[in-house]
């Protein structure tokens, strides 16, 4: 298993490229189940999740061919033509699911599409138990028959699915995407109410029109679907990652570097450029994207509450966890979306940070220098935050279990070291 090797101590100073986001594109490539005609995603990043989404739904029957024949040139691997012109099989293997929890994102579309699908219950996960319970109270509301059985979820519904009144009781993002899609497809209106208003939901909502759906409130938190009989085939492009943007402007931050984001959408970071900004940091858009710089300046320590979209996102808590102890001064971090996401303190902890954790919040005590050494990967985020805490850190830090960051950050050492980073892989044989 691969390890990443880090000497810190260097200020990161060019340009990264951001990709498209992760979790946009794993709620658009399911959308091609809604039709038997070809969605060609484009602007897709290389991740091991996306590869896991392709896996998934080529077990459905379908079709993908990469670089897609709608593919302007130049971007080499990153546009996907997707058909599901037969769907063979509604059944998301337990094998599958539970190596990437955004696969149950199939269960809406394939009810919609088929009127029955089986998909195993993702289980719980390193940041929290991550229940699905808000998807199938919404599904049944719109007239799917679900059981729970051996593991599975398996829905059913004679004819087509009902437009509904769905009121989320909680901002759910992947709850949202799910009750979206399925409503496409359905007979009548359904309104999503208290709908999470993530970019990533904005892009899904805007790729589903583009295949002839009908939606109304996009990027609000009541969204109204007129259900449609059928979408078509359509050409979308994945909105650049967010979460990929604010980690490497945690990293130019933490560095004291001064980094361009190139291809970032500055109007998607408020929250983020906020408190970046508030912690000494300077922020600015550029013509190519988002400059971050913190050369010469003080870091201070703030506070930090994670909120659903608009407000601060959970998925760069632990980001900024990491910057936050190399700040003067103290800060607070509470966590409000996962109940356990705290997994990266004690890891930032061997290196030197003073971080206690009371519930929902940390307390974090900023150090001078942090200091290198063997640390170990638990989730996705939690790893990108480790890899930037040895950025900054004196001496060598090894992160063992990288298998995490691959989900999500392409080439993660490539565009780190562009920036001057001492930064390398080393392939397998890992300390487990
Ligand atoms: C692939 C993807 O896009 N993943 C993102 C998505 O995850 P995901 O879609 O899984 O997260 P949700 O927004 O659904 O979860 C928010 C909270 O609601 C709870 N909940 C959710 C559904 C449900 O049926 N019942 C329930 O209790 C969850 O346990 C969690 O505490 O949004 C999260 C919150 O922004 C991000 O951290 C993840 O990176
Ligand atoms: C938690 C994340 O992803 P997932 O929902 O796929 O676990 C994430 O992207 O930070």
């Amino acid at each position: 298993m691969d390890r990443i090797r880090i000497i810190g101590g260097t200020p990161l100073r060019g340009a990264i490229p951001i990709g498209g986001a992760k979790n946009a594109a794993l709620a658009l490539m399911p959308a091609c189940l809604l039709t038997d005609e070809t969605l060609s995603l484009s602007n897709l990043p290389h991740l091991v999740d996306i590869t896991t989404m392709a896996n998934l739904l080529a077990q459905h029957g379908v079709g993908m061919l990469l670089n897609g024949a709608s593919a302007a040139g130049g971007h080499t691997g990153r546009v996907l033509d997707l058909t599901a012109a037969t769907i063979t099989s509604t059944t998301a293997p337990y094998d599958l699911v539970r190596k990437m929890r955004a696969s149950v994102l199939v269960l809406g579309p394939l009810l919609a599409r088929e009127g029955q699908a089986r998909v195993s219950l993702p289980g719980g996960c390193a940041i929290g138990t991550r229940p699905v319970d808000l998807h199938l109270q919404a599904l049944e509301k719109m007239g799917a028959r679900i059981e729970l059985d051996g593991g599975y979820i398996v829905a059913s519904v004679a004819g087509r699915l009902k437009g509904a009144q769905v009121v989320f009781p909680q901002v759910t993002v992947g709850g949202t995407e799910n009750i979206l899609m399925a409503a496409t497809l359905a007979e009548g209106e359904t309104v999503i109410g208290n709908a999470a208003r993530e970019p990533e939901i904005t892009d899904l909502a805007q790729c589903l029109v583009a295949m002839g759906a009908r939606i109304d409130g996009i990027g609000t938190a009541t969204l109204r679907v007129l259900g449609v009989d059928r979408l078509h085939g359509a050409a979308y492009s994945v909105v650049p990652d967010r979460i990929e943007t604010g980690s490497y402007a945690v990293a130019a931050a933490i560095t004291r570097g001064d980094i361009e984001l190139i291809g970032a959408r500055p109007e998607l970071m408020d929250s983020v450029t906020k408190l970046l900004v508030e912690a000494g940091v300077l922020v600015e858009p550029t013509p190519r994207g988002l400059r971050v710089a913190a050369e010469g300046r003080e870091i201070r320590g703030i506070d930090i509450m994670t909120e659903p979209y608009p407000g601060f996102p959970t998925d760069m808590q632990a980001q900024m966890m990491a910057l936050m102890a190399t700040a003067n001064g103290a800060s607070m971090i509470t966590e409000t979306i996962f109940e356990n996401r705290f997994m990266h303190v004690p890891e930032l902890g061997r290196m030197g940070a003073r971080i206690n954790v009371h519930g929902a919040s940390a307390i974090i005590r900023g150090v001078p220098r942090l200091s290198g050494a063997e640390v170990m990967a638990t989730d996705l985020r939690a790893s990108v935050s480790l890899v930037l805490a040895a950025l900054a850190a004196q001496g060598e830090t090894v992160v063992n279990r990288v298998y995490h960051l691959d989900r999500g950050y392409e080439r993660v050492e490539e565009k780190l070291a562009a920036c001057g980073a001492q930064i390398e892989r080393l392939k397998g044989a890992a300390a487990e």
